[in-house]
């Protein structure tokens, strides 16, 4: 579905744009129907700068991406228009895409603006009201601004404000790390949910613990290139590059499951693992609760 072929980016700075960065080595992925990848990697290892360019927020310096086999810096007009009505970006700070002067069901009238002119009226609404039941909102919401919401409703509706349109794929860069611990399950939850549905999902992020738990696969980034790529169990289980073993070294307790004995003195149920740090309980493929 979508595909990342040797991908480059060289960002020029200074008088006449002399100066020259080559920050993205060579990238080379694929993203299938239905599939998590997780983009993993320190900060500066050139995460967001991939999201930017399968989303063409940045242009692409060498290789190509194409997504249902278009070459997408070749799309203009209805092209492009019909490119982002199938690929979105949802990002981390959901406070900075909303004008706090205004309510937030603002952003929900300016995608049918620019995207579904030509949905009549009930066909708007049933739609809206679909996509804000689907991340457990309200169309009420909308009334609100945005300083009287909290962070994770705002990522909420961020993700209703994609799912509003026909996405099959959804970029999500680092959309949880400013949450707190329990909105972060529900973020999550949402969209392991969306995954069973058949989106696919660009998750980036620093933080392996939640790319263990969220992937069908792991694409670890260093200084701009790919050093491993695979499956979740493979890379966390059989870690072949050091930098990887140090990512996964810094996080303690990984995989570790607590002993039924510590877990009955917690009153948790033994379907409870630790991640990163944090015990999270999940059932059924769903996150439950995490306890720092
Ligand atoms: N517009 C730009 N001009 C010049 N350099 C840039 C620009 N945007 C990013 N870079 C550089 O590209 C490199 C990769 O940055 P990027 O933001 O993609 O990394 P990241 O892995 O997403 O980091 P973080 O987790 O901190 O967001 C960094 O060295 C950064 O300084």
């Amino acid at each position: 579905m979508l595909k990342v072929e040797n991908v480059s980016k060289v960002f020029r700075s200074g008088a006449f744009g002399g100066k020259k960065a080559k920050v993205i080595h060579d990238v080379d992925f694929e993203v299938k129907p239905g599939e998590v990848v997780s983009l993993i990697g320190e900060s500066g290892s050139g995460k967001t700068t991939v999201g930017r360019m399968i989303l063409r927020l940045t242009s692409v310096s060498g290789g190509r991406i194409t997504f249902e086999d278009e070459d997408i810096s070749t799309l203009r007009g209805a092209g492009l228009k019909s490119y982002y009505r199938r690929v979105q970006g949802v990002f981390q700070d959901p406070f900075s895409s909303f004008n706090p002067i205004f309510k937030v069901g603002r952003v929900f009238r300016t995608i049918r603006r620019e995207f579904l002119g030509d949905l009549d009226a009930a066909a708007w609404e049933a739609r809206l009201t679909g996509a804000l039941n689907a991340v457990g909102l309200e169309v009420a919401a909308l009334d609100k601004f945005p300083h009287q919401m909290s962070g994770g409703q705002l990522q909420r509706l961020l993700i209703a404000r994609a799912l509003v349109l026909d996405i099959r794929l959804l970029i999500a860069d680092e959309i949880i790390s400013m949450l707190d611990a329990s909105t972060r399950i529900d973020v999550l939850n949402l969209l392991g949910d969306l995954k069973r549905q058949g989106l696919s999902i660009i998750f980036v992020t620093h933080d392996l613990a939640l790319g263990n738990y969220i992937s069908d696969r792991i694409i670890i980034l260093q200084k701009g290139a790919i050093v491993e790529m695979g499956t979740t169990d493979r890379v966390f289980g059989d870690p072949q590059h050091p930098y990887t073993r140090s990512l996964l070294d810094a996080v303690p307790h990984l995989h570790e499951r607590w002993s039924d004995a510590e877990l009955k003195d917690l009153g948790l149920v033994a379907d409870t693992a630790r991640f990163g740090g944090h015990l999270i309980e999940h059932r059924k493929d769903h996150l439950v609760r995490v306890y720092s």
